[in-house]
């Protein structure tokens, strides 16, 4: 079964009510393959999520940044995922490399942050990379079989899961990964996939990559095999993120 093209928007905490009416104005202007051909989800901060969800296109999605690990409660300054539900948000972004490392996210606490989202319904994009100094000591796939692992361990059903790797030197740097270097450890994931789940969801589970993609570079990482889309920090919240929704094509006539 082909994996359909995924490319994510991360809007980090960016924007204001302004600036983010424009960018949903450029994305509903913007000329793209149909939704057969590539899924379209952005994910604007908490306060902005109805507004957004309100203005998009249909065909454009909407996801959180983050949700709470469980249930609803006495959490001062959480968001939970049954509240995700309530607003109709379909996605969540979890284990992104900043909440792991300023916020101090274990691999178990994304895992079970994982497991309870997608038990309320909510579909998600899971995030794993290794820093420069794990990268320098020869310890990628190391770190990001772990980080995999503490999610694989929770989740039985990954029809709903999009596994972004994202190493964490690519991040904002403006050094993106080298289409070779993210095929490897795309390859290597879905080989970890293959040994630790099921063949079928090795095959099926779509892998993205993050890390500096733009406008000028998508392409080039989109004709990877194992490359299935991306996610955008710093290049969604400008035009180019057409182009990068574009460069979903390349599968089209692979
Ligand atoms: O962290 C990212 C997406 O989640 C990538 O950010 P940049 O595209 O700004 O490097």
């Amino acid at each position: 079964m082909a994996r359909k093209f995924f490319v994510g928007g991360n809007w980090k905490c960016n924007g204001t009510t302004e600036e983010l009416k424009k960018i949903v104005n450029v994305l509903n202007e913007g000329q793209v393959p149909s939704s057969d051909v590539v899924e379209v989800v952005v994910s604007p901060p908490f306060v902005y999520l109805p507004l957004v969800k309100s203005l998009l296109r249909p065909d454009f999605h909407v996801a959180a940044q983050n949700c709470w690990v469980k249930k609803g409660g006495a959490f001062t300054g959480e968001v939970s995922a049954e509240m995700l539900v309530n607003l109709g948000i379909p996605w969540v972004i979890i284990g992104h490399s900043e909440r792991r490392l300023i916020l101090n996210e274990s691999n178990e606490f994304v895992g079970d942050k994982v497991a309870y989202a997608l038990a309320q319904g909510l579909k998600v994009i899971a995030c794993v990379g290794e820093t420069l100094e794990q990268r320098e000591a020869g310890s990628t796939m190391d770190v990001v079989a772990a980080q995999t692992k503490a999610i694989a361990e929770r989740v039985s059903n990954w029809s709903d899961v999009v596994l972004a790797y994202e190493p964490v030197w690519a991040i904002g740097t403006g050094k993106v990964a080298t289409p070779a270097q993210a095929q490897e450890v795309h390859f290597e994931l879905r080989k970890w996939l293959h040994a630790n789940t099921t063949p079928e969801v090795a095959e099926t589970t779509r892998i993205i990559y993050g890390g500096s993609v733009s406008g000028a570079n998508c392409k080039e990482l989109a004709a990877k095999p194992d490359v299935d889309g991306f996610l955008v920090g710093g290049a969604s919240l400008k035009p180019e993120f057409i182009d990068i929704i574009k460069s979903s094509e390349v599968k089209k006539n692979a």
